[in-house]
């Protein structure tokens, strides 16, 4: 690419207002698509970040449907709405006309603009695959919370995230897909946003997945202190379903000196409670009246059934975390004990 990109999040909540946030405040080119107040907080005053080492308000363009955006050729659609909402926000974004710099309309956005996938499982490239014909697939290690309309926090400082980031399904110009991981590079590092391409991106995001079965232990029980040994059950069964299924898992050490040597930590924020929790759990705390549990336990549920093994923790989680969302309960909604027997663990 030859000219700045502009990244166009599309679902901007935790993870897309935070980047984009970022991005904005280095002086890079964003647009974030979001809806409801939190669209209108952040449209009216830009969006505020709670960092470990600053709290600032950045000023960001917001979209809330595709007449308000005007893409051209220099975009790069990063999908940021949770694996529930993809193939809809896909959908409508995804039929929006393009434009190039001579203002001339040159196709579709599914066909022309590339699709980075910066969601936790493995379903979102499938769904944005269907759909689009240039996928990249990320693995997102960057712990952000959203309660507030307009407000992120980015628990990590100095470094904001890791991202693994690689070409989905077939390439016909590698060369071009290289070039245009280096300028995200070029363009995220100066955020605290480390890129690191890598063909082996399914293998990060599915070693990832395995550490997400603990989202919906999170988002049931609150608080996951004495719960561990239901955290390990979960994460071993998905494990061994993984391996069974011969899927290729990042192995545990390879994922350790990724992403910890490069000094990303889960610090405490300035006035915000200590105990914070994942992605999961802030849909319960926000009601949001979905959960992406069906992605994540589910996931490994449906690779078990595929190949004719039990996976009765994640399939059993997968089960309680969406009837917790569909009936609105708050994180904590359950102890560990009535935990460990609903899912068969005494
Ligand atoms: N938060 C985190 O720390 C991390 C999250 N991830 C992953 O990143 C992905 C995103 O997570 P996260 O940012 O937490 O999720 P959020 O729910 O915070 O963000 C998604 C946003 O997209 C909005 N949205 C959904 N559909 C549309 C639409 N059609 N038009 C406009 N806006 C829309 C949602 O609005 P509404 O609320 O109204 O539905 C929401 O604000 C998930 O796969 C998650 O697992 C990965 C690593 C860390
Ligand atoms: C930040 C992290 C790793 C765990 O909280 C996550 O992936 C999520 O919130 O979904």
């Amino acid at each position: 690419m030859d000219h700045p990109s502009r990244y166009v999040f599309l679902g901007a909540g935790a993870i897309g207002s935070a980047l984009g946030g970022l991005l904005a405040r280095q002086g890079r080119e964003v647009l974030l698509v979001a809806r409801g107040e939190h669209a209108r907080v952040m449209a009216d005053r830009g969006v505020t970040l709670r960092c470990p080492d600053l709290t600032e308000t950045v000023a960001v363009p917001v979209a809330t449907a595709p007449d308000e955006a005007h893409l051209t050729v220099d975009d790069v659609l990063v999908l940021t709405a949770k694996t529930p909402q993809a193939a809809d926000v896909l959908d409508t974004w995804g039929d929006a006309p393009v434009h190039d710099r001579d203002g001339i309309e040159v196709g579709r956005a599914a066909d022309v603009l590339p699709v980075l996938v910066a969601l936790n499982g493995v379903a979102g490239e499938e769904i944005a695959l269907r759909r689009a014909e240039r996928v990249f697939a990320v693995c997102v290690w960057c712990p952000t919370v959203l309660l507030e309309p307009g407000e992120v926090i980015v628990r990590g400082a100095p470094l904001r995230g890791v991202f693994h980031l690689g070409r989905y399904g077939h390439s016909p110009d590698p060369a071009a897909d290289s070039s245009l991981l280096a300028s995200i590079a070029t363009d995220w590092e100066p955020a605290g946003c480390l890129v690191r391409p890598t063909d082996a991106v399914m293998g990060w995001k599915y070693r990832k997945l395995i550490a997400n079965t603990g989202n919906a232990l999170e988002a049931l029980l609150g608080d996951t202190t004495g719960a561990e040994d239901i955290t390990t059950a979960a994460r071993a069964e998905a494990e061994e379903v993984l391996g069974a299924a011969d899927l290729p898992v990042v192995g545990k050490e390879e994922a350790r000196a990724g992403w910890e040597p490069e000094g990303l930590e889960f610090l405490p924020v300035p006035g915000e409670p200590a105990q914070l929790g994942g992605s999961s759990w802030q849909s319960l705390m926000r009601g949001t009246g979905s959960i992406e549990s069906d992605y994540l336990n589910g996931e490994i549920a449906l690779t078990a059934r595929r190949i004719g093994r039990p996976a009765p923790v994640n399939a059993g989680l997968t089960a309680l975390a969406r009837r917790a969302a569909r009936e609105g309960l708050r994180p904590g909604s359950i102890t560990a004990d009535e935990l460990r027997r609903a899912l068969g663990l005494e």
